[in-house]
């Protein structure tokens, strides 16, 4: 048996963002054969050489360089329309927009696919089997991108639902940073299974008032996303919440991951939406006091135990 299950032409793929993730998709796409050219500010190559005659471009780069990387795009020539990939799980500060969203306003005549799922970097590295969904309104975008990134150890599903993958992916960051906070609090399975479900109910609410369909958050993207993240020390976000609960400040947290935990930004323009919609977020609320230094990780328990009583779904 070959290494890939999927057999496929090979392609030329860049990879903007050669962190923890743009690396792990490297892999995946090598993998199947694939010629990929890896981009990053950091490693200092040419990004007009990397985006050279290539047939798809993936993003994978924090949500603070997004912009930044698109205007750099602009100055350079890429090849006419071939479908971008957004990897990115955050919310823009500037215009709380999604990753997809800036793409497709900088690129409008390239198919945008955003790729999200439960996959922690560190798994994918070591060859774990793992799932994830490729989402666009060009299901022949997203087809193409299934099978660039399709093996024996990755399965890929499409979906047409691409505002409701991504926020799954992003909004579930805040939600691990209120799980990392449970467990450093031992407060219980219960609790955790309380918080998890309740956040899933928030997600939906404001992820369909944003444009995503409710069905793709119980999916992948969302509950299975939520479930990775929420329980996993593997995850920056929930070592955020761990970090604050063992008493630690944002900043003493921040310095000992020295890496991209995009739940924090994500909760301050979560919050914002929430409130320019009025949307209530009330687990987000609390961790949105809690990383602003409004609160203590118990005074946000106590304050989400002593909200109004009020039936558990409204028919
Ligand atoms: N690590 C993981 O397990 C996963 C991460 N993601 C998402 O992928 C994105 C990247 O995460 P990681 O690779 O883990 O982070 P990282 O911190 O390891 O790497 C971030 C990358 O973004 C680049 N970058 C940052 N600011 C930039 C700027 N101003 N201009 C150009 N490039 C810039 C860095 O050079 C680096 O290549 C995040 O949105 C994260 O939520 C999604 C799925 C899994
Ligand atoms: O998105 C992820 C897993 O799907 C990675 O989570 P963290 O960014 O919290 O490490």
């Amino acid at each position: 048996m070959s290494d890939s299950s999927v057999s496929n032409p090979p392609l030329k793929i860049a990879i903007l963002g050669a962190g923890a993730w743009g690396s792990a998709l490297a892999k995946l796409a090598n993998y199947n054969g694939h010629t990929v050219y890896l981009w990053s500010r950091r490693l200092g190559n040419s990004l007009a050489e990397s985006i050279h005659s290539i047939d798809v471009l993936v993003s994978a780069i924090s949500m603070r360089g997004v912009t930044a990387t698109i205007d750099q795009l602009h100055s350079l020539k890429l090849p006419d329309q071939i479908p971008i990939v957004t990897a990115t799980k955050g919310l823009d500060p500037d215009s709380t927009c999604t990753p997809s969203q800036l793409w497709g306003r900088g690129f409008p005549d390239h198919p945008i696919v955003v790729l999200s799922g439960p996959n922690l970097s560190a798994e994918i590295q070591q060859g774990l089997p793992a799932a994830t969904v490729v989402a666009s309104e060009d299901l022949e975008a997203a087809k193409i991108v299934q099978r660039v990134f399709a093996s024996n150890r990755f399965r890929v599903y499409t979906s047409s639902d691409p505002m409701g993958t991504e926020l799954g992916g992003t909004l579930k960051n805040v939600i691990a940073i209120a799980a990392g906070v449970c467990d450093g609090l031992q407060l219980g399975t219960n609790a955790k299974s309380a918080l998890l479900t309740r956040a899933l109910t928030e997600i939906i609410r404001i992820g369909t008032h944003l444009g995503g369909k409710t069905e793709t958050f119980f999916g992948l993207s969302g509950l299975g996303d939520m479930l990775t993240t929420c329980n996993s020390a593997l995850s920056r976000n929930y070592r955020v919440g761990y970090g604050l609960a063992a008493g630690k400040t944002l900043e003493q947290v921040l310095t000992e991951l020295g890496s991209t935990a995009e739940g924090v930004n994500t909760t301050n323009v979560l919050i914002e939406i929430a409130h320019r919609e009025r949307i209530p977020v009330p687990i987000s609320w609390q961790v949105y006091q809690l990383l602003n230094h409004q609160i203590t990780p118990q005074k946000a328990v106590e304050s989400l135990m002593e909200r109004d009583l009020k039936p558990e779904f409204y028919l």
